[in-house]
């Protein structure tokens, strides 16, 4: 009597990716999300409001939480980033502890020292690349002396892609049996906003001078679909009124050629028309003010 239903078995769990600056961990990520079906997610986890980078593997759902990289900014955030790893190191599935070939021993026992939750953890060692077969041998012989610690240990060339395969078949035999935790459908549409904003952003460094384009972010409020058209209306938000003077430009030229460029990368991807409804709102000091981060996801 098998629920047809139910007889599928998938797998799906929470993995942190946790590693010093540098580690290579925005490029892990990249390259992961690069050539899987996978989907980014800011508001999937409304309580806890951090992203979720989603990669399928094969009948596996692995959902790397709180993704450095998904945030490219600086100042207050890079606190916000901290904090939330040091959280997602004890609420999570899995922690894929990530370090360059390079990296001292040391780094890794403070990681042990830091670690007192009860998750368990891979190593990947990145930038193999970068050194002799005999110093790879070397390092890991070092890390084996915690091979009671660790999972598994996975060596990767990350822009080379070497060790991708490995590394997801090790994080899909450590998740537990589950159903999808996020509902593909739902991604998808978080995707389309995520890839429409990254339209816009582009538009603005294409457009307006470079100091601009940091200190700016977009914000997709709103997506009308309709059978042939797509509404979206969205927000450019500035630190200042003089940048909101240079993005709109004389006569609202800039702001048109914005729109126009996304507008076309828009209707590219989506294969309808688009109509594209653009503000700049001028929020001095968003980048670093908590609440107005915490307003449009970022913080918990
Ligand atoms: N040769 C080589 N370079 C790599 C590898 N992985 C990452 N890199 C490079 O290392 C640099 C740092 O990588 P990131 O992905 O930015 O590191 P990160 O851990 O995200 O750094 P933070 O954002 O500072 O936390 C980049 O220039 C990458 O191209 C690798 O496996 N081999």
């Amino acid at each position: 009597m098998a629920n047809h239903a139910s007889t599928k078995e998938t797998k799906a769990g929470f993995v942190s990716l946790i590693g010093r600056p540098n580690a290579g961990k925005s490029t892990l990520m990249n390259s992961l999300l690069g050539e899987n079906i996978a989907m980014v997610s800011q508001k999937a986890n409304a309580t806890r409001k951090r992203s979720n980078a989603i990669v399928m593997h094969n009948d596996t759902q692995i959902i790397f939480v709180d993704t450095p990289g998904l945030h490219e900014r600086e100042k207050v955030l890079n606190q916000f980033m901290l904090d939330e790893a040091l959280k997602a190191m004890g609420d999570c599935d899995l922690i894929v502890y990530l370090a360059p070939i390079t990296d001292s021993i040391e780094n890794y026992e403070k990681f042990l020292k830091l670690n007192n939750s009860k998750v368990k953890h891979i190593i990947v060692l990145s930038k193999i690349d970068q050194v002799s077969q005999d110093k790879l041998f070397k390092k890991i012989l070092q890390y084996n002396q915690f091979s009671d610690n660790f999972e598994a240990l996975i060596p990767m060339a990350i822009p080379k892609k070497i060790g991708h395969k490995d590394l997801l078949e090790t994080i899909s035999k450590m998740l537990p049996a589950s159903p999808f935790l996020f509902d593909p459908e739902d991604l998808t549409s978080e995707l389309v906003r995520d890839i429409y904003a990254g339209f816009i952003r582009e538009g603005v460094f294409q457009n307006v001078s470079d100091e601009i384009p940091y200190e700016s972010d977009v914000l997709i409020e709103k997506i009308y679909e309709e059978k042939n058209v797509d509404r979206i209306i969205a927000t450019i938000i500035v630190e200042k009124e003089s940048q909101k003077g240079i993005i709109i430009g004389r006569g609202g030229e800039g702001i048109k050629r914005i729109g126009k460029y996304s507008r076309e990368k828009i209707e590219m991807l989506s294969g309808k028309k688009a109509y594209l409804d653009l503000q700049v709102v001028v929020k001095k000091g968003w980048s670093k003010d908590k609440s107005y981060l915490q307003e449009i996801g970022y913080t918990s």
